[in-house]
């Protein structure tokens, strides 16, 4: 599998304000757990995390179909391929580049998780181990992102709140659960800068879905202004927390920002709207009243699905660090159609 990081330098728009970095003391690994022992705490001789100017390290921003980056991504910083299972490889790209804040997207979701359980298994939990390793040895703010799949069946629906019981039934739930624990467990042991957010579904026009349960949010989308029909896999009334991406990107670049000292969580809900297929399906036609939409729900996916909240509570992160979206379920629709439009006319393709 072709897999990348990208390196983003000092940017104006990346600006870290922190109470404190690291806490001092001296983080010596408990014996076994990992294979790559901490002798001594780097965190006063590394890099500063809490800088003006942070050096970021990007794992995976391509979509799993990757062959290259598009043009855009590479012409705007240092891109390289990477295996986040190759940790040698990830530890040169942090030690020789400088980097001091980590953001760690690399994953397999929810759908593609359930079709391989091995693979979803390695890339998610040991894949996420490597970065914890290397965040911690190198004192890094670490973002890992978790999603509104790391809640179950007997979890509080609707709404979801940040903290209460958490059995998801996907490998993909697991490992997300398993990525906010040990995160947070390494924060309160060593002090490791671990910041999680739960994202909802993301709702992008640039990115091709990459084998999640959300998919059809996006790909309903592309239908409309192709064939002008979409076949969901979801029943017409299954609801879902969503968001578009300039939020998601917003809410993890001002939660990256945000002091320490306001952080009363490590993993904070983020919340903008929810809706059903039936619903996006409707807000679309107020612009292509002929959108057809056909309904042949998938029993994986469906499965999940009616797992997942309906709903989130994210009132801690709009107190804690002031969350606060941009985009409603109209203005997505808007924007998904302009956008993909706009890419269809440039690629020569007809538009509707
Ligand atoms: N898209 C969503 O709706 C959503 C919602 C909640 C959380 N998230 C989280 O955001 C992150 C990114 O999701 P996405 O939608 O971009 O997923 P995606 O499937 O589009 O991208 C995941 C990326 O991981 C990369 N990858 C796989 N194996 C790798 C390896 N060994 N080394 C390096 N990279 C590897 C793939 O190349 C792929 O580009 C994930 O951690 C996901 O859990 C996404
Ligand atoms: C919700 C999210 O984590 C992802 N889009 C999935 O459906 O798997």
């Amino acid at each position: 599998m072709l897999s990348s990081v990208r390196i983003c330098l000092p940017s104006t728009t990346l600006r870290a304000s922190l109470c404190h970095g690291c806490r001092g003391g001296a983080p010596v690994r408990g014996m076994g757990w990992s294979p790559r022992l901490v002798t001594q705490c780097k965190c006063e001789i590394s890099a500063d995390p809490s800088s003006d100017n942070p050096r970021v390290l990007i794992t995976d921003m391509g979509g799993i179909d990757i062959k290259k980056p598009p043009l855009e991504v590479f012409n705007s910083g240092p891109f390289v391929y990477a295996d986040v299972l190759d940790y040698k490889n990830l530890r040169e790209l942090v030690v020789n580049n400088r980097i001091t804040w980590l953001v760690h997207y690399s994953a397999l979701l929810s759908a593609v998780g359930e079709a391989n359980v091995t693979l979803a298994r390695t890339i998610n939990i040991t894949g996420l181990h490597n970065v914890l390793d290397l965040a911690l040895e190198n004192c890094l703010r670490l973002f890992v992102p978790s999603t509104i799949g790391a809640f179950g069946p007997s979890s509080p629906r609707d709404p979801a709140p940040d903290l209460c019981v958490q059995r998801p039934r996907t490998i993909y739930g697991v490992s997300k659960v398993h990525g906010e624990l040990m995160g947070e467990y390494l924060h309160h042991k060593y002090g490791l800068d671990f910041r999680c957010l739960r994202y909802p579904g993301v709702i992008s026009a640039n990115t091709k879905p990459g084998g999640g349960t959300t998919d059809y949010a996006v790909q309903i989308f592309h239908d409309a202004l192709s064939t002008g029909h979409h076949e969901c896999y979801l029943r017409p009334d299954t609801r879902l927390p969503m968001m578009h991406i300039a939020d998601c990107h917003r809410a993890t670049v001002e939660f990256m920002q945000a002091p320490e000292c306001q952080l009363s969580l490590r993993t904070y809900n983020i919340a903008a709207m929810s809706f059903t297929p039936e619903e996006v399906a409707d807000e679309i036609r107020k612009h292509l009243p002929q959108l057809k939409v056909t309904y042949n729900p998938d029993a994986v996916r469906q499965t999940i699905a009616d797992s997942w909240p309906v709903r989130f509570d994210d009132s801690n992160a709009r107190r804690d660090w002031g969350w606060q979206p941009a985009y409603g379920l109209p203005e997505l629709v808007t924007d998904m159609l302009c956008s993909i439009r706009e890419k269809r006319r440039n690629s020569g393709l007809p538009v509707r």
